[in-house]
């Protein structure tokens, strides 16, 4: 019998931590509609299909089956059922979306992890130009600013780096392919023998560095600088040294760093990604990118898109828990009803005490340690 228990990774939230998450929310979600973002809403379940793009090497979804014997899942992402919603409802472009709800990944049993994490993001979609990802980024640094983190290190990672570098390698397949999986995974051994037939050529200075090739902007970029400059290459660190400034700029309280040996955080990135930590923790506050192939996945034509999401319950963790308020019971008999609701309306923080008796009201007050008015002397 396990009615008592809950799923691994899934949690009850109550109380002050349930509120604190609550103000957290309609803080972003304020953010959003002031900068002009509308509501989008997506069910918690849909067809697996959906989420094909989405590599899961770390989770997988949720999954059963409808009456049809289709594969539904809890969704895992809140991107990709904004891309479906976009192919099927012929909204005109561009469009800013912002949407909160929970996600569904089925971590590994022991990585202590929770498996249903809330979201609160937006999508930008239908702009190519690089304004789009700033804007993401300034909701990003704003959000994070309206929760007193004023401290942020944006991680910025670019998804295409690591194929256009591999390509202007001209690496026989499947050693191009390798070289990747290898850095990745960061299997120096294995990366050395793949790219010692490199050793004369001017790629060498930056292979050698290549793993290591993350945390410092301006560090990252001058190894970058020395690679042999194709038209795409070019476009890249521009966007990325200008992207910098931009976040220097607008928020110069918080830090840049950039990392160019990974993995791209989602597979359906195409441009800038980027995420936000605070101090030492590995949690990410927010996580987000450009994803300009996503929507031909649902429909013939392309649309350029951005977005991001915030991470409510890492934002919940390091935000301080407030002191539990003191509550004032009200105390008042059947008939005193209209009574009662006026005192409730005067009196801060308080609430209708519905205990039948006096002595069962102050009981329940001394154990709440809560002050008591008790409507029923004043008759
Ligand atoms: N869906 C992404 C975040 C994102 C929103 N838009 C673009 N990226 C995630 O969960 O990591």
């Amino acid at each position: 019998m396990k009615n008592k228990n809950l799923p691994n990774g899934t949690r009850d939230e109550f109380g002050t931590q349930a509120e604190v998450k609550e103000q957290i929310q309609m803080k972003l979600l304020k953010i959003f509609k002031e900068r002009g973002f509308r509501k989008l809403t997506t069910p918690v379940v849909e067809y697996s299909d959906v989420f094909e793009p989405l590599s899961t090497d770390n989770y997988r979804p949720y999954q059963f089956l409808d009456e049809q014997g289709e594969t539904l899942v809890l969704r895992p992402d809140l991107t990709l059922p904004v891309a479906r919603v976009m192919s099927t409802t012929g909204v005109d472009l561009p469009v800013k979306w912002y949407y909160s709800g929970d996600v569904f990944r089925v971590k590994k049993r022991l990585s202590g992890s929770y498996n249903q994490t809330t979201q609160a993001g937006i999508e930008i979609i239908g702009y190519k130009g690089i304004k789009a990802d700033w804007e993401c980024l300034a909701v990003a640094l704003a959000g994070c600013r309206a929760m007193n983190l004023n401290d942020v290190t944006v991680e910025i990672s670019q998804a295409k780096f690591v194929d256009t570098v591999v390509q202007q390698l001209n690496l026989p397949e499947p050693t191009g392919n390798s070289l990747k999986q290898a850095l990745f995974a960061k299997d120096l051994s294995r990366y050395e023998s793949l790219w010692s037939p490199l050793k004369e050529t001017e790629f060498a200075p930056f292979l050698a560095e290549w793993p290591w090739l993350f945390g410092d902007f301006d560090k990252v970029i001058s190894v970058v600088q020395t690679l042999p400059k194709t038209s795409e290459l070019k476009k890249i660190i521009d966007d990325l040294i200008a992207t910098k400034q931009f976040i220097n700029q607008q928020f110069p309280d918080d830090q840049v760093t950039l990392d160019l040996s990974v993995r791209s955080p989602q597979s359906y990135y195409t441009g800038m990604a980027f995420r936000g930590f605070t101090g030492k923790s590995a949690d990410y506050l927010f996580s987000g990118g450009r994803y300009d192939n996503l929507l031909t996945n649902f429909q013939k034509v392309k649309a350029s898109a951005v977005g991001l999401a915030f991470d409510v319950d890492a934002l919940v963790e390091r935000t301080p828990l407030p002191p539990e308020p003191k509550q004032t019971l009200i105390y008042f008999d059947d008939q005193q009803w209209q009574l009662a609701e006026q005192k409730l309306a005067e009196v801060p923080n308080a609430t209708l005490c519905l205990a039948e008796t006096k002595q069962a009201a102050k009981q329940l007050a001394d154990s709440n340690d809560s002050d008591l008015i008790d409507l029923t002397e004043s008759r």
